[in-house]
């Protein structure tokens, strides 16, 4: 008789299992449909006040058995899962799952992400006009379109070079419409945002300033292309969510870096995360470059890490190059001079990993 009965109830509680089950299902589409409304209205997804009201409510409506105390949980336990659901369909901008089409930057004219991968190269630093003519002459006869050059410097010493500011960004601009290329180079503060693209065609966002999200707030207002650099302890997930500043302010040309991360290794000056490019190109629709000068910090490994970044899908690398890099006032020590450049790029050039020479002398 017992026995019967605890059946009885038991399929009694399994048709009601199945009624939540249903009623939750249900709830959970509403969810969803809310959850598209806040973000083609760019409304955040928890709503404290929100779930407030519901428990308060709840709780008032609350029969027992279950106490307050245990509606309160059950139902906010509902909520996060909710909320879960909500953060799970708001596609980010920058996220694949908004286009399959690639994004291509163009740059002065310059596409990177096109399939045709490019090497970005220029000194650490602007130094001198001299210095610059050289690298600018050098960089030409090797096929660059896009040159490099600091003028505001990051450095983890303040008694370092610090860079030589709007001067240097002037003297870059001079030697990139000299030589036909288009330039970038690092900001650091949103308050030079603007007074930086009078000179640079690309804004660099370097590894230190990765989260500084009043500048990547401030390069999102403009319409200029951001080359974006990976922390140093920075996860792929972060590095996303920095890009998604930057797109969600109205510019989308955005090209990522990864540059190496900071680990226990010393055997090179980080550690190039290669797996980063795959995942990057899978889970943004934007173009990749690998700064192989950063990420290794060493020359001699320069060409083969290049080809590694290049054959796992990388659109570019970026290296550093500098007449005589004994002298130079940063990052001595990683920087190639114009014979190892030389080799690096015909290098690349025999391995086809890059266009040759004659089909970019020859583009215009
Ligand atoms: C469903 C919404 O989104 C979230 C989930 C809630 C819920 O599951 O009831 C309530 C508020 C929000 O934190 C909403 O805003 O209404």
């Amino acid at each position: 008789m017992a026995e019967d009965r605890l059946r009885e109830l038991r399929n009694e509680l399994d048709e009601i299992n199945d009624d939540l089950l249903s009623l939750l299902s249900k709830r959970a589409d509403i969810v969803q449909r809310i959850g598209q409304i806040k973000q083609a209205r760019g409304m955040l997804t928890f709503d404290p006040e929100r779930e407030k009201e519901q428990l308060d409510h709840l709780v008032q409506q609350n029969p027992g058995p279950f106490s307050d105390g245990a509606i309160r949980h059950l139902f906010k336990q509902i909520f996060q899962v909710s909320l879960g659901l909500q953060e799970e369909q708001r596609k980010l901008l920058v996220s694949r799952s908004r286009t399959t089409v690639d994004t291509v930057v163009s740059v002065k004219g310059i596409e990177i992400g096109g399939g045709k991968p490019i090497v970005v190269a220029g000194p650490c630093s602007v130094e001198t006009p001299e210095q610059m003519e050289k690298v600018g002459a050098e960089l030409q006869a090797q096929g660059i379109l896009v040159m490099r050059g600091g003028a505001f410097k990051p450095r983890t010493s303040p008694y370092d070079f610090q860079g030589l500011g709007e001067p240097g960004l002037r003297m870059l601009k001079q030697i990139g419409q000299k030589y036909g290329m288009a330039v970038v180079s690092e900001i650091v503060s949103p308050n030079d945002v603007e007074m930086a693209i009078q000179y640079v065609d690309m804004i660099q966002v370097g590894a230190r300033n990765m989260q500084n999200f009043e500048l990547l707030k401030a390069v999102g207002s403009t319409r200029v292309p951001v080359l974006l650099k990976r922390g140093l302890s920075a996860t792929i997930e972060e590095l996303i969510y920095a890009a998604e500043y930057i797109a969600s302010r109205g510019n989308e040309k955005i090209v990522l870096c990864e540059r190496g991360i900071r680990t226990y290794e010393k055997a090179t000056r980080n550690t190039l995360d290669i797996s980063a490019v795959p995942i990057l190109k899978q889970e943004t629709h934007l173009p990749v470059l690998v700064d192989v000068t950063h990420s290794t910090g060493r020359k001699d490994i320069m060409t083969p890490v290049a080809k590694a970044a290049l054959a796992v899908g990388a659109d570019g690398v970026m290296v550093e190059v500098h007449p005589d890099p004994t002298v130079a006032l940063s990052d001595a020590k990683q920087q190639m001079n114009f014979a190892e450049f030389e080799s690096f790029m015909a290098e690349l050039r025999q391995s086809h990993m890059i266009p040759d020479l004659e089909a970019i002398v020859n583009r215009g």
